[in-house]
């Protein structure tokens, strides 16, 4: 079925500290979603509205994803707002995890679900904040550098699974209004885009950052991007528990909310950060209907 068809399709809207989604419950994976009818649903003026849009289906029911089906029932099928297709969403699959529960879908505590950047674990706690074990972060000895506006700064390479660029800059403004479209960095670093973060100290292991994210503009948070800033400032700052055993811990504020991120001795990076459902409808067929594929 292609989703222009005639019959009303259910989706619901949420947000991971204002990252926010169109969400397309679709367990057996029937709904066609060309990169046009994304766009059209995550525009916020003809559309419903979202930086992203989370398809859901059972890992057994895409090709993507069915060798994990074993692993993990459900694939978070992750679009940018263009329609681009990424491998990881880090506010996206706490929003992902939190819909499965509140749909009776999943038990409550531990979910695990597939994505294209591997099987990730969500914890739901019973205060509603949800921990995702985001994996290992790469960081590549690329020297790269960033431009937005004229302006320049060094940035660090950094791999969640998605390529990020962290700057570290003297003033969050210094990039203006410019974040919607792409800055500039190298394609032979990065030949699929990359998202750019940049960042600013706040105090100790605190930090505040913008991003602009690949395929979605300058968006209010980014997961993946909140921990590839975290391991980023860590670096910067001599702290790499991989060699020091000891967990580190940085608060990531974001122009729409507040990441907890915590890298620990075997590298591996938990994120934790609210995730909301505001409101659930059932798409207009017509709405659709003129959309070209
Ligand atoms: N908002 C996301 C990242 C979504 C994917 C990104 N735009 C990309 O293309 O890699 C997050 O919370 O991590």
């Amino acid at each position: 079925m292609t989703i222009s068809a005639t019959s009303p399709i259910a989706f619901l809207k949420g947000h991971g500290t204002q990252n926010y989604f169109v969400i397309i419950p679709d367990p057996d994976n029937t709904i066609e979603l060309p990169a046009s009818v994304v766009a059209t649903l995550c525009d916020r003026r003809a559309g419903v509205g979202g930086d992203g849009l989370l398809h859901v289906v059972r890992s057994a029911a895409h090709p993507e994803a069915r060798s994990r089906a074993g692993e993990a029932e459900w694939f978070m099928d992750y679009r940018n707002a263009d329609g681009s297709i990424a491998e990881m969403c880090g506010n996206g699959v706490r929003v992902f995890a939190h819909y499965l529960q509140r749909a009776g879908l999943v038990d409550t505590g531990d979910v695990a679900v597939a994505t294209r950047g591997g099987v990730k674990r969500v914890h739901i706690d019973k205060e509603g904040d949800i921990t995702v074990a985001m994996g290992r972060a790469v960081l590549p000895e690329d020297g790269v550098t960033v431009t937005v506006g004229g302006r320049s700064w060094p940035a660090r390479n950094v791999n969640m699974g998605n390529p990020h660029a962290v700057a570290f800059v003297e003033d969050l403004d210094h990039a203006g209004d410019l974040l919607s479209v792409p800055p500039y960095s190298p394609s032979s670093v990065y030949p699929d885009g990359v998202n750019v973060e940049f960042v600013v100290d706040r105090g100790p292991r605190h930090v505040a950052m913008r991003v602009h994210e690949r395929g979605s503009g300058e968006t209010r948070s980014c997961g993946t991007g909140a921990c590839a800033v975290a391991v980023a400032a860590a670096r910067r700052d001599g702290a790499d528990p991989t060699v020091t055993g000891a967990p580190v811990t940085y608060t990531v504020d974001l122009p729409g909310g507040r990441l907890v991120i915590t890298e620990h001795p075997d590298g591996e990076i938990e994120m934790t950060g609210p995730a909301v459902i505001v409101a659930e409808g059932h798409l207009d067929p017509a709405l659709l209907a003129t959309v070209p594929s």
